[in-house]
C-alpha cells in the first residue's frame, strides 16, 4: 500500500514538472469562454483531450499519461463530465489542485455523461 502512494506521489509531482513551464489561462478568464457540451464532445482524443467537472472545462490532455488510475479508464470520459465519477472513484481526491491549471472555460449547457459510464 504505502509503495503504491509512492508511486502515486511520484506520478503527481512528474506531472507538476511536466506543466510547470507552461503558460495557461487563469480562471477568471476561463469565466469568459463558454464552452458547450456539444463542443465539448468534439475534444475526445488522447492529443486533444476535454472533461468538464463542476461547471469548468479542462484540457486533461497533458494529465492522462500522469494519471495513477491508468489512461484506459480516464479515456471513456473525454468529451464528457466526469464530476460524479470522480466522486465515486476518488473522493479523497481534490482533483482541482491537479487540474485547475488545464481550465479552457465554462460549461455552457448540462453536462452529459458517456453512455457507458462505470460510476
Ligand atoms: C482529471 C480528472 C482526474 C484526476 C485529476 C484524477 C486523479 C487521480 C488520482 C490523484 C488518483 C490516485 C488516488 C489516490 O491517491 O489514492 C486517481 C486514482 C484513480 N482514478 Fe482518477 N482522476 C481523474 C479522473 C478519473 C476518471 C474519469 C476515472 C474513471 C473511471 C478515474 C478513475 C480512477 C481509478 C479507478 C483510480 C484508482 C487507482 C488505484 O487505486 O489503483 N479517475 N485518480
Amino acid at each position: 500500500m504505502e509503495k503504491r502512494y509512492a508511486l502515486f506521489k511520484q506520478m503527481e509531482n512528474d506531472f507538476k514538472q511536466f506543466i510547470q513551464n507552461k503558460t495557461f489561462i487563469t480562471k477568471e478568464e476561463a469565466r469568459n469562454n463558454r464552452i458547450t457540451p456539444e463542443e465539448l464532445m468534439k475534444h475526445n482524443t488522447e492529443d486533444d483531450a476535454w472533461f468538464s467537472y463542476r461547471g469548468y472545462v479542462y484540457d486533461v490532455s497533458p494529465y492522462g499519461q500522469f494519471h495513477p488510475g491508468g489512461l484506459r479508464c480516464f479515456k471513456e470520459y473525454f468529451g464528457f463530465d466526469v464530476t460524479r465519477v470522480v466522486i465515486m472513484k476518488h473522493k479523497h481526491v481534490n482533483i482541482d489542485s491537479f487540474i485547475n491549471k488545464l481550465v479552457v472555460g465554462m460549461l455552457d449547457g448540462d453536462p452529459i455523461l458517456p453512455q457507458n459510464n462505470r460510476e
